[in-house]
């Protein structure tokens, strides 16, 4: 298949999708993890307060035990060789800790990362500025891979695997290919739906990881730690009881202390204990199993439209006003993994656990 040539002409015009971000020791905030949150989601956690409790090491890090394990190994043997360490693919449901991976590597590493989108790359130019700059060593991160082009992604190919990009200068009868060299760099590939991914890109990755959720206590742990950088003090049953609600997420995690510390500042003194973290967590719809009000939109919808399934994603997308791809990313995971919901070949069911839980009676069928 022929390939679209990288022009060398800058373009004025291109958006900013993607960020490119300095050395080690940057802020690392992915771009997208400011207010812009897809419709009715739960924001993601505020750029300012997320650079203060994004681990910078490795050891700060909670849980994903194995995934570190073997992290440390690769970095450790590529450190020992003088090699760029392989390319590395994380995939995973949000919040977990792809980004913070993708930052906390280069750290370990010494060296600087170059933050990039996929969304953003959507011509084989808009990938120049980055391969261009790449210094020997150093990472490239493609956060929401998945949303590469075709076009882009077999620039990627020859960039990965013998680190060197075809570019086409002028055009016409002028044109002509020039061969360019790139400094051996390690691409990290961050994706919440690695079966999008093309095998051929999938299978240049030379380590690939997958974010599981995390434990009640990984995340009670994470808000300790949280609370100790934020400057306030949390008892081991308020730790839980956050880390209850927070649907294994420690992204959850860190936004729901934050807004319980908003909420204990104006209406509390800044104390809080478990009194004030249930207030303040009811006041945001957050229940006692760490459902938010989409949540519970979501099971409401399917038991009063759908009399309870089995209903079909877009349907119920539909109905709601939100992307399928919202719902299917962002709250039938763990719907799916708390039993409040099945999928079946003929679409969504709720489960008796969920009537019980949204104090529903079960239909008669
Ligand atoms: N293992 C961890 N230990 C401590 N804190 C963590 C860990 N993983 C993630 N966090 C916290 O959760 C926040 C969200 O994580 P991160 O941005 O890395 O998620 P992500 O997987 O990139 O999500 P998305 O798919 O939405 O981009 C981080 O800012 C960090 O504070
Ligand atoms: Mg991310």
């Amino acid at each position: 298949m022929a390939r679209e040539a990288i022009y060398q002409q800058s373009d004025p015009e291109r958006k900013s999708g993607e960020q490119s971000s300095s050395a080690a020791g940057a802020d690392g905030a992915s771009p997208h993890d400011g207010a812009d949150s897809v419709e009715g989601q739960v924001p993601k956690t505020r750029p300012d307060a997320d650079g203060k409790l994004r681990p910078r090491r490795m050891d700060e890090m909670v849980g994903q035990r194995d995934v570190i394990e073997r992290l440390k190994i690769a970095i450790d043997a590529a450190t020992s060789r003088s090699e760029p360490l392989g390319h590395i693919l994380f995939d995973g449901p949000p919040g977990l800790g792809k980004t913070t991976f993708a930052t906390v590597i280069p750290n370990e590493m010494n060296t600087s990362v170059q933050m990039a989108n996929g969304a953003g790359l959507r011509a084989p130019k808009d990938l120049l500025p980055y391969l261009t700059n790449v210094s020997e060593g150093s990472v490239l991160f493609i956060d929401e891979i998945h949303r590469v082009p075709k076009a882009v992604e077999e620039y990627l190919y020859t960039a990965m695997e013998d680190f060197r990009i075809d570019v086409v200068l002028g055009d016409g009868v002028n044109a002509r290919t020039l061969n360019l060299e790139l400094k051996p760099f390690t691409l990290i590939g961050a994706t919440t739906r690695a079966g999008m991914l093309s095998a051929p890109l999938r299978d240049r990755f030379q380590i690939r990881e997958h974010l599981g959720w995390y434990t009640r206590a990984e995340l009670a742990e994470i808000v300790h730690r949280n609370a100790k950088k934020l400057s306030v003090v949390v008892d081991d049953g308020t730790a839980d009881m956050i880390a209850d609600r927070s649907r294994s997420t420690p992204r959850l995690a860190n936004n729901r202390l934050l807004w319980v510390r908003d909420y204990a500042q104006s209406k509390a003194d800044g104390k809080f204990d478990r009194e004030i973290t249930r207030a303040a967590l009811d006041m945001i719809g957050i229940d006692e199993l760490g459902l938010d009000k989409q949540d519970r939109n979501y099971l409401d919808t399917l038991m009063r439209v759908f009399l309870g399934g089995p209903a079909g994603l877009d349907a119920i997308a539909h109905t709601m006003n939100v992307s399928s791809d919202t719902l299917e990313d962002e709250v039938e995971p763990f719907l799916l993994r708390s039993e409040l919901l099945v999928r079946t070949r003929r679409g969504r069911l709720a489960t008796p656990k969920s009537y019980e839980h949204m104090k529903r009676p079960m239909p008669d069928i």
